[in-house]
């Protein structure tokens, strides 16, 4: 048994699971997006180029990948300290921060960030999407990949001894690539060794979800420890989600205050609005899977923190949680989708 065993690892090192308290299952405090940036439609160069302004709000809000400026988060350090403070005042215990490598992952910063705040946070091991590999890791094998995992966890990562306590976001683009399946193989050898939590970011595919956890499983991954992320853009249908539920990941709605009409990596996709993702998680409740819940924001870019006009981290804490509660999703439900289900993922085996 590994001295992890029955704990919850932070940036400030191992702690007891009923410490966690409610629990953001999916967020970024510091990070760049610049690998998915997306060029401006035809006449919005000069609102692209300017800079961040009250004037510009809404259009960023629907562009939010056409602007260099708004995709460097981790700018932003002073006012995530302050949304961070909010999210204690509100009931707030823990972050998951899911920043890999590719994606400027900083674990010091994370370390300072729970210093000052207060807040839990757990920071992630391994990649993101296969256009943030680099060549060297393109050409490492499953064995290396899944050393280097396993050391993030268990020694530290980026050459510093802060230690991961989730494998993850794990990134995967749709077709998925062969660099991403090999990284999925040794997340799910890592995981066996580690017996810890693993959390995916799926291609934007209705099939990428089912494609994944398959690969997972083949690999000997433990489904029943891993969170499938942004359900919200990626299965629409309630009988293909029922399918893929029955596999028996966490199901992760994580896009909440993102509301857009046109979703840029996938124009096929009509991005939910916050009402749509309370009416399918009380869905999935009535359909028993009220202990595979998990939810968050998934802050990646600068206009939705609250200093740009956003929705900030304590959104779902302050007008979420009323909202379900009205929608017949009762308190005890509630209860388990912020602070059970993510206790009971966060816990090393
Ligand atoms: C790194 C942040 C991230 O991947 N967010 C998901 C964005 S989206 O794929 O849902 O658009």
């Amino acid at each position: 048994m590994s001295a992890l065993s029955g704990k919850v690892q932070t940036v400030l090192g191992a702690i007891e699971p009923d410490q966690l308290g409610r629990t953001m299952t999916h967020e970024h405090l510091t990070m760049t997006f610049e690998c998915c940036y997306f060029s401006p439609a035809p006449g919005d160069e000069t609102v692209a180029q300017a800079p961040i302004q009250m004037k510009n709000l809404f259009w960023l809000k629907q562009n939010p990948y056409s602007s260099h400026e708004n995709l460097l988060l981790l700018q932003e350090t002073n006012a995530v300290r302050e949304e961070l403070h909010e999210y204690r005042k509100a009931g707030g215990g823990t972050i998951v921060e899911n920043t890999t490598q590719g994606i400027a992952r900083d674990l010091p910063c994370l370390k300072q960030l729970a210093k000052d705040t207060g807040v839990h946070i757990i920071g992630g091991a391994g990649y993101y999407v296969d256009a943030t590999h680099s060549e060297a890791t393109r050409k490492m094998t499953v064995e290396k990949l899944t050393d280097i995992i396993i050391s993030e966890v268990l020694h530290g990562a980026d050459g510093t001894e802060i230690r991961c306590g989730v494998i993850g976001e794990i990134g995967c683009s749709w077709p998925i690539t062969d660099s991403e399946k090999k990284v999925l193989q040794a997340t799910a050898h890592a995981q066996t060794e580690l017996g810890c939590p693993v959390i995916i970011h799926p291609g934007r595919n209705p099939g990428a979800p089912a494609e994944i956890v398959r690969l997972l499983q083949e690999a000997g991954g433990d489904i029943s420890k891993t969170v499938m992320s942004h359900l919200d853009r990626t299965i629409f249908d309630n009988g293909e989600l029922l399918e893929f539920a029955k596999m028996g990941s966490y199901l992760e709605y994580d896009l909440f205050g993102t509301e857009m009409l046109n979703y840029a990596y996938n124009l096929e996709v009509d991005m939910p609005s916050d009402s749509q993702r309370v009416k399918a998680l009380a869905f999935l409740v009535q359909e028993g899977y009220e202990d595979n819940l998990v939810i968050a924001h998934d802050i990646h870019t600068k206009n939705r923190l609250t200093k740009y006009g956003g929705h900030g981290y304590s959104h779902i804490l302050k007008n979420i949680v009323p909202k379900m509660l009205g929608r017949g999703i009762n308190q005890t439900q509630v209860d388990k989708i912020l602070i059970d289900n993510p206790k009971r993922w966060l816990t090393f085996k």
